[in-house]
């Protein structure tokens, strides 16, 4: 989040400098498990994803910060975040950069939970956009897909998984292959995010995968069976209606101290680093 790239007066832009998020994403998260109960009895949660990391604050927050500090340290929750970008640490998170498309990432995911199972993963991936629409649309179903190979294999029975999709021509397909996996599957769109974007969140509760299935990720779960029926999942708009709309711009308070936040978490690594470097040496 750059300090003046922003509309201002994007409430959840404002709001998320103000409450110390690193992006304004954290409101997607939190008005989801409002609705949903995300975090009840979640101990080992994994972040796919998560960079610059406001997803994983929120997991933080939630589940670190009001964990019982007399209970066992077995007992605390683990937090496991992964992205191709590095992430800045967060109290209680363990980061991992590597690829949610490459099949080692499984492995180094679950030895960081012992290799017991996790109660929740999430992912809000995301490509870089390049404009092209087709390429695009075909980048971000192959996150969300490898998102949910990984979930199969991570989740312990009864597990939830919530993912960013982009509501297009294809997506009933995608409940139904959803829906072999899960007893329940929701199509979510929290107030936080925009209405004008197609952007929504599945939310698959009650991991139930078939009796003989064996998660393997050398056969990713990746062509729908074109018999399977097609699922029209149910949709929820979520968050308070009194909360803001992400839509709507709102005047700043002129009676408040106007001044400029700086921005909660500057990027680790960006890509525009290295011409900076070159360009302060003047060789750009
Ligand atoms: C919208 S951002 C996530 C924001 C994050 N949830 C937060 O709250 O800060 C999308 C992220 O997906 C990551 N990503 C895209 N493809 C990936 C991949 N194959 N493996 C790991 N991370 C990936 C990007 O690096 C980017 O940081």
């Amino acid at each position: 989040m750059g300090k003046s790239s922003k509309d201002k007066r994007d409430a959840y832009y404002r709001l998320a400098k103000e409450q110390g998020w690193r992006a304004r994403s954290a409101f997607k998260l939190m008005q989801l498990d409002e609705q949903f109960h995300l975090f009840e009895g979640a101990k080992r949660v994994v972040d796919l994803c998560a960079a610059p990391g406001s997803w994983s604050q929120v997991l933080s927050r939630r589940l670190i910060e009001n964990f019982d500090s007399t209970a066992s340290s077995e007992e605390r929750p683990r937090i496991v975040a992964v992205d191709l970008q590095p992430m800045a640490p967060i109290d209680g998170v363990h980061t991992l950069q590597l690829d949610i498309t490459h099949p080692k990432t499984l492995s180094i995911i679950l030895s960081q939970f012992g290799n017991e199972p996790a109660d929740l993963v999430v992912s809000d991936g995301a490509p870089d956009v390049t404009g092209l629409h087709d390429l695009d649309e075909y980048i971000q179903a192959q996150i969300l897909l490898a998102a949910f190979n990984m979930a199969v294999c991570i989740l312990k029975p009864g597990g939830k998984f919530v993912a960013k999709i982009f509501r297009g021509r294809d997506v009933s397909l995608l409940y139904s292959q959803l829906r072999l996996m899960f007893r329940k599957v929701t199509c979510a769109k929290p107030r936080s995010s925009r209405a004008s974007s197609l952007e929504s969140f599945v939310v698959c509760e009650d991991f139930c995968p078939p009796p003989d299935f064996q998660p393997d990720l050398s056969k990713p779960l990746c062509v729908v069976d074109p018999n399977c029926s097609h699922e029209i999942a149910p949709f929820i708009a979520c968050g308070d209606l009194d909360s803001y709309d992400a839509d709507a711009t709102y005047p700043i308070d002129s009676t408040s101290k106007a001044t400029p936040l700086e921005v909660v978490q500057p990027p680790t690594a960006p890509p525009y680093k290295r011409a900076m470097e070159l360009k302060h040496q003047g060789l750009l």
